[in-house]
């Protein structure tokens, strides 16, 4: 199965960290938002999109980019790092994709340490070992999943 990870992720680095821990296990290529084509999609099975949250929201270059995605019947998976722990607008994120006729087999978050204003001051560290761990399970059972599906 050809896997790819496509991320945004800012300065910490949050999502990137479990984006390349879901890459191992999955096998997947790992490739920015940033230097993705929708075309470049074509030959994947399985595409996973994460990105941090930044007001609420992931971030608009992975919304735009969920817009140009031409495809249909992908499988594909969702994930976040957010400083509240929550995948805020998880809902309309799903609803978007669901809109291209792609089937979200998966989804996945988990906190990312954000404190400069001294918000989710208990969030400091993460991701952590807990969280990388938790990401990997998450990923081996999207492999399972994937399989049956296809
Ligand atoms: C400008 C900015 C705005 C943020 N807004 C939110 C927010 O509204 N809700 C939340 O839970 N976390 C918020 N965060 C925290 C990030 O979602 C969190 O640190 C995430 O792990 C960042 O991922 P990244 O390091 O991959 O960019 C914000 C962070 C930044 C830098």
């Amino acid at each position: 199965m050809k896997t790819i990870i496509i991320y945004r992720s800012g300065r910490s680095m949050n999502t990137q960290k479990i984006a390349a821990a879901m890459a191992e296990v999955l096998g997947a290529d790992l490739a920015k938002v940033e230097d993705v084509k929708p075309e470049m999609l074509s030959g994947y099975d399985l595409i996973g999109l994460g990105s941090g949250i930044y007001a609420s929201k992931i971030h608009r270059r992975m919304f735009k980019f969920i817009k140009r995605m031409p495809l249909r019947d992908k499988n594909v998976f969702i994930f976040c790092t957010s400083g509240s722990g929550e995948f805020k607008n998880k809902a309309l994120v799903e609803a978007k994709l669901a809109a291209k006729g792609c089937n979200v087999i998966g989804d996945f978050n988990c906190p990312g340490e954000f404190s400069p204003l001294g918000f989710n001051l208990d969030k400091k560290g993460h991701p952590n070992e807990q969280d990388f761990a938790d990401a990997r399970k998450f990923s081996a059972g999207l492999l399972d999943k994937a399989s049956l599906i296809s």
